[in-house]
C-alpha cells in the first residue's frame, strides 16, 4: 500500500481510489497539508497554536470527458484544530495532474502540494482550481444545475439570472484570478465575449449559507438595483438535518481598472502636490465621485429596505433591546481588548499616537455613558441587512461609475453576527472612515509633505475630508429621501452615525497594531473626532447632570501655526 518512507505521495491506489488508502490520508493530513496550508494566503489560522489538520468530508466531482474514463477532483472539507478556541473548517479542492498531461508543466508552483505516485502513475496533487477540467466541471454543474449525490449529503448547483441562458452550453474558457485574497476567484470566459463571469470559491467555511449568497441572490433576483455583478450561481453542500454550507458562488465579471481606494488615491495626488506651495485644490470630479458614491450607497440600501419582499430574512427591525445589548456587549469586550493592546504596545508608539492614545484612555469614562444613552435612549430608525464591510476596497471603479463587490461581512464577525440587522449607517460609516483613511495615510504617508508640521497637515486633511465627509452623506440622505422609515430624524441619524463610527474605530486600531503599526494615529483620530462630538452632546443637553470633566483635547496640539 502506502509508502510513508518517502517525502512524496504515493500509493498502490489509482487517485480514484485514494479515499480507501487510509495511510496516504493520513499522510496527506500529517506530512503535505500542514505546510501547505500554512503557506495560503486564504488560511486564517496562521498565528494561532496549531493541534493539527483533519480531513473531515470528501466530496467528489467528475471531470466532464468524452472518453468514459472517470477522472476527479476531490473536495477535502478540512478541519483545522487549535491548542485554544473553536476549529476551523476550509475547503480544499484537489486534482492529480498526470506527468504527460499537457497542463502539468504550467500548474502555479503555489497551487501544488505534493509529487505523487497512484498505482504507477506519477504526477502533481494539485490545489484543483489550478486544474483547467476542475473549472470546466464547476462551470457546467452551475450552468446545468446539476446535483451531486455525496457520502455525505449532497452538492447542489444553482444558476441565477446573470448567467445568459445562451452560455449554458457556450464554449467556456477559464482562469485562476491572481487576486491574493482570503478566498479563490476564478474567471469564466465565453468565445467572442471575453471574461463574462467571475466565481468565488470560499474557503474558511461557514455553518451556515454565506451571507453574501443572501445578499447578491436577493439584489440581483428581487430588486433592480444594478451596481453589483448580477448573481449567476452558487455552490451549496445540502445535509438533511443542518444548515446549509455555502461553496462558491458565481457573479458577472466586471471590468475595471481599479478599486475605489486606489482610485481615491490617485484623486488624492493632485491635492497632496499643492499642500506643500499652501494651496487647497480639490478638482471638481472628486465631488462628483463622491458625491455619486452616496447615491449608489443610497439606492443600495433602498433596495434592502423592501417592505414587500415578504421574506423575513430581509424585512426591517426596529431597534429590540435585544439588539441594543448585542451592540454593546460586543462593543464594551472590543473596547477591552483595545485598551489592552494599547497599553501592551504603548511605548512603541509615535508621539502624536501616544498623546492620541492618552485622550482615548481619558475619555473610558465618557464613551461608558454614550453607551449607557444607547442604551436607554428611544430610537425609532429601523435595522436592514446591511453590506457589513463596507469601505473603498470594496467598490470597483468601472469609468464612469461604481459596482459593490464583497458581501461577506465583517471578516472578524461570526456567521450569526454577519446576519444581524443594522442601521444602514453602519455601512455609511464604514465608508466614511475609509475617506478619513484615504486623506490621512495620503498626507501622512508621502515624501511630498515630510518636511510639513504634523499640525499643519492634521488641519488640512480634516479640511478635506470633512467636504468629502458632507458630500458624501448629503447626497446619500437625499437619495433616502425624507421622511423614511429607516430613520426617524436627523437627530437619531446624527446618533447612530457616531455610534457606528466609534465603533468602527475602535474596531480598527486593532487592525492597524496587529498589522501597520504605522498608521495606528489614524483610527485614533478617528476615535478623537467621535469623542468630539460626543462631548458636544454632552455640553449642549441642559439635562444631563453628569459629573465628568470635559477631556483635555489641548494635549494634542504640539505646535501652534
Ligand atoms: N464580479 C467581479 N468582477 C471582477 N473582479 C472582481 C469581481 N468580484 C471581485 N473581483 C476582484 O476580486 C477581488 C477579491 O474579491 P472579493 O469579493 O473582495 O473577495 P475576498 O472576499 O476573497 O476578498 C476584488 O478585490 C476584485 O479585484
Ligand atoms: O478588506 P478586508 O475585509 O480584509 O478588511 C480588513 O483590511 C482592511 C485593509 O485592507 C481594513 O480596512 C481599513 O483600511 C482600509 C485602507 O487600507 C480603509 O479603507 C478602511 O476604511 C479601514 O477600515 C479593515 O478594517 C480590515 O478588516
Amino acid at each position: 500500500m502506502f509508502d510513508s518512507t518517502a517525502t512524496n505521495l504515493s500509493s498502490r491506489y489509482a487517485w480514484n481510489n485514494l479515499i480507501g488508502d487510509q495511510d496516504a490520508i493520513r499522510f496527506l493530513e500529517t506530512a503535505i497539508l500542514p505546510p501547505y496550508v500554512n503557506a495560503c494566503r486564504w488560511f486564517a489560522g496562521k498565528a494561532r497554536q496549531q493541534a493539527g489538520f483533519r480531513i473531515q468530508v470528501v466530496h467528489e466531482i467528475a471531470f466532464l470527458s468524452d472518453n468514459q474514463t472517470d477522472d476527479k477532483a476531490f473536495l477535502f472539507i478540512v478541519e483545522a484544530a487549535y491548542a485554544d478556541g473553536e476549529t476551523e473548517r476550509y475547503l480544499l479542492p484537489l486534482s492529480f495532474v498526470e506527468a504527460g498531461h499537457p497542463d502539468a508543466s504550467s500548474i502555479a508552483p503555489k497551487g501544488i502540494l505534493t509529487r505523487a505516485d497512484f498505482d504507477q502513475e506519477s504526477g502533481l496533487v494539485v490545489d484543483a482550481i489550478y486544474d483547467e477540467r476542475f473549472r470546466q466541471a464547476l462551470y457546467f454543474n452551475l450552468a446545468h444545475q446539476q446535483t451531486l449525490d455525496q457520502t455525505s449529503g449532497k452538492l447542489t448547483f444553482h444558476r441565477g439570472k446573470g448567467l445568459a441562458v445562451d452560455d449554458i452550453n457556450g464554449l467556456i474558457t477559464s482562469r485562476v484570478l491572481p487576486v491574493d485574497s482570503s478566498n479563490s476567484a476564478l474567471v469564466f470566459g465565453v468565445s467572442d465575449q471575453g471574461e463574462k463571469y467571475f466565481l468565488k470559491l470560499y474557503r474558511k467555511l461557514f455553518q451556515e449559507t454565506n451571507p453574501e449568497v443572501d445578499l447578491v441572490s436577493f439584489l440581483t433576483e428581487k430588486s433592480n438595483f444594478s451596481h453589483i455583478p448580477a448573481y449567476a450561481g452558487s455552490v451549496i453542500w445540502e445535509q438533511e438535518g443542518v444548515p446549509d454550507i455555502t461553496l462558491g458562488m458565481m457573479q458577472r465579471m466586471v471590468e475595471n481598472q481599479q478599486d475605489s481606494w486606489s482610485q481615491t488615491g490617485d484623486y488624492l495626488n493632485d491635492f497632496l502636490y499643492a499642500v506643500p506651495h499652501r494651496l487647497f485644490t480639490i478638482r471638481e470630479d472628486v465631488f462628483d465621485r463622491v458625491e455619486l458614491l452616496g447615491r449608489r450607497t443610497g439606492q443600495m440600501h433602498l433596495a434592502l429596505y423592501d417592505p414587500d419582499s415578504g421574506d423575513p430574512a430581509f424585512a426591517a427591525e426596529p431597534f429590540t433591546d435585544d439588539y441594543r445589548e448585542f451592540i454593546i456587549r460586543r462593543f464594551e469586550s472590543l473596547l477591552e481588548r483595545r485598551y489592552n493592546l494599547l497599553i501592551d504596545n504603548y511605548t512603541k508608539l509615535d508621539p502624536l499616537a501616544q498623546s492620541l492614545a492618552w485622550v482615548f484612555m481619558e475619555a473610558k469614562e465618557m464613551i461608558d455613558e454614550f453607551v449607557d444613552d444607547f442604551r436607554t435612549r428611544p430610537l425609532e430608525s429601523l435595522r436592514i441587512r446591511i453590506h457589513g464591510d463596507y469601505h473603498l476596497g470594496q467598490v470597483l471603479a468601472t469609468g464612469k461609475d461604481f459596482i459593490i463587490i464583497d458581501f461577506e461581512g465583517e471578516p472578524e464577525s461570526s456567521i450569526s453576527e454577519r446576519k444581524i440587522k443594522h442601521s444602514p449607517l453602519k455601512d455609511v460609516a464604514g465608508m466614511i472612515r475609509s475617506y478619513h483613511y484615504a486623506v490621512s495615510a495620503k498626507l501622512f504617508g508621502s515624501t511630498e509633505t515630510a518636511g510639513i508640521e504634523p499640525d499643519h497637515l492634521q488641519r488640512v486633511s480634516e479640511r478635506w475630508f470633512k467636504l468629502i465627509r458632507d458630500t458624501y452623506m448629503d447626497a446619500y440622505l437625499e437619495t433616502i429621501g425624507s421622511p423614511h422609515p429607516l430613520f426617524k430624524n436627523s437627530n437619531e441619524v446624527n446618533f447612530l452615525l457616531l455610534v457606528y463610527l466609534l465603533e468602527k474605530a475602535v474596531y480598527e486600531l486593532g487592525y492597524e497594531i496587529s498589522y501597520r503599526p504605522a498608521w495606528v494615529k489614524i483610527p485614533l483620530k478617528g476615535i478623537m473626532d467621535v469623542i468630539r462630538e460626543i462631548e458636544k452632546i454632552r455640553i449642549a443637553d441642559p439635562t444631563r447632570n453628569s459629573e465628568l470633566p470635559l477631556l483635555q483635547m489641548g494635549l494634542l496640539q504640539t505646535k501652534k501655526e
